[in-house]
């Protein structure tokens, strides 16, 4: 059987401060230059990849001279700036020299909390993978305070997971793996080399950070698997400094620890959708939209709807029924109550004129889409 990583055709790295940093010491070039490389072989795979990268704080710090983390948010906030401009740069001379391109995607918590700007974040992503670019993710440090910060790029890391329906996340961290207990502390931990995400043992035994650098420790990492579960991505937690560590996971080799999802991805999906999302607003499909929907597996196309009702914003849940009022799925509208209204009936590509732009050709996409 292929193991996770080698199946995945979309996939999240995060990679910690330390290693980033070179525990603290300043951007590892040579470390990036590695994943860069590894990432691009991925790519060549067909892997679409999505990075996530800690180490705006620490490098900035090293920049501006401090020693120990300062403790004033705003003075943190600053370093973060500061160093994010480091990250930005290595990164997009790193992926140059594989002729990949790369995007820098500051995110907040309040950004994916929030409907509108969570389809925004997704399409932009999308997008991006699309044409070939790596994607490189930072929280937003600037704009966020203690109380809304995600507070680690672990669960940043799995939020984007659960965005974009990556299949896996990859943490690269400064230990082999999650052990019985934190190594640095006991010498007779071993490692765990396949547990269940979620399985509430596992956070008895993972601490938090012993470096200093890192924020989050193995605890952060664990919830992370457990929130990447819920929309079926399974985790794997490894060395970053393990030789050709990406690719050979990619090839199928067991490296650190794998924490499954129990949950297949469709499933997690539509449960997410079922549970989470109370419709706002009521379209009305002709027969064909309701073939394309329930028999084909299509997205619903405004030409496929004749009536809209309720007031509803973008990403707000929707839901579709057919002439006799049978309610046929659920899902997230791209576009809000009264822009539907004016494009419903009319050919996608009628989009741009009528309303002057186009969020997507679709009404709702299909992955945005349960079957009720
Ligand atoms: N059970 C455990 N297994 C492995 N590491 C652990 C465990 N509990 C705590 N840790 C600590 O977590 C640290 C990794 O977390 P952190 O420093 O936040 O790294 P990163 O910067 O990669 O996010 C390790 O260096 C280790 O000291
Ligand atoms: N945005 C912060 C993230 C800090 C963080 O989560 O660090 P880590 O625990 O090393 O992943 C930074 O770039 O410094």
């Amino acid at each position: 059987m292929q193991s996770v990583i080698q199946r995945a055709k979309r996939l999240i790295i995060k990679v910690g401060s330390s290693l980033v940093t070179n525990d603290g010491k300043g951007l590892d070039a040579n470390a990036i230059a590695r994943w860069a490389e590894q990432i691009a072989q991925l790519r060549a795979l067909g892997k679409e990849v999505v990075l996530v990268s800690s180490g705006a704080v620490a490098e900035g710090m090293q920049r501006l001279g401090f020693e120990k983390r300062p403790t004033g948010i705003h003075h943190l906030q600053a370093c973060a700036a500061v160093g994010q401009m480091g990250l930005a740069q290595i990164y997009e001379t790193s992926f140059r020299k594989h002729d990949l391109h790369t995007a820098q995607v500051l995110l907040t918590h309040a950004d994916l909390a929030d409907r509108e700007r969570y389809l925004n974040a997704r399409s932009t992503l999308f997008a991006l993978l699309q044409l070939g670019v790596v994607p490189v993710i930072n929280e937003n440090d600037t704009v966020v305070t203690d109380e809304i910060k995600f507070g680690d790029n672990d669960t940043l890391g799995a939020l984007v997971a659960n965005l974009i329906e990556a299949e896996a996340l990859i943490i690269l961290t400064d230990q082999p793996g999650l052990f019985t207990a934190d190594p640095r502390k006991d010498p007779t931990a071993t490692l765990i080399s396949e547990a269940r995400a979620g399985d509430p043992s596992l956070e008895l035994i993972a601490g938090g950070t012993g470096t200093g650098i890192g924020r989050g420790g193995m605890l952060t990492k664990i919830l992370a698997a457990k929130r990447a579960a819920t929309s079926g991505a399974h985790t794997v937690i490894a060395w970053g400094r393990e030789e050709q560590v990406l690719t050979r996971l990619a090839a199928g080799e067991a490296i650190g620890t794998q924490l499954n999802a129990e949950t297949a991805q469709l499933t997690a999906r539509k449960q997410w959708m079922a549970d989470h999302l109370k419709t706002a607003g009521r379209v009305v499909l002709d027969a064909g939209a309701v073939q394309k929907l329930s028999l084909e597996g299509k997205s619903l196309l405004p030409i496929g709807v004749v009536e809209v009702s309720g007031e509803f914003g973008r990403g707000d849940v929707i839901t579709c029924v057919d002439e006799n009022g049978r309610a046929i799925a659920r899902g997230m509208s791209n576009y809000n109550s009264s822009d539907a209204r004016r494009i419903i009936r009319h050919p996608s590509s009628e989009i741009q004129a009528i309303l002057g732009f186009v969020e997507e050709p679709e009404l709702v996409h299909r992955d945005n889409l349960v079957l009720l």
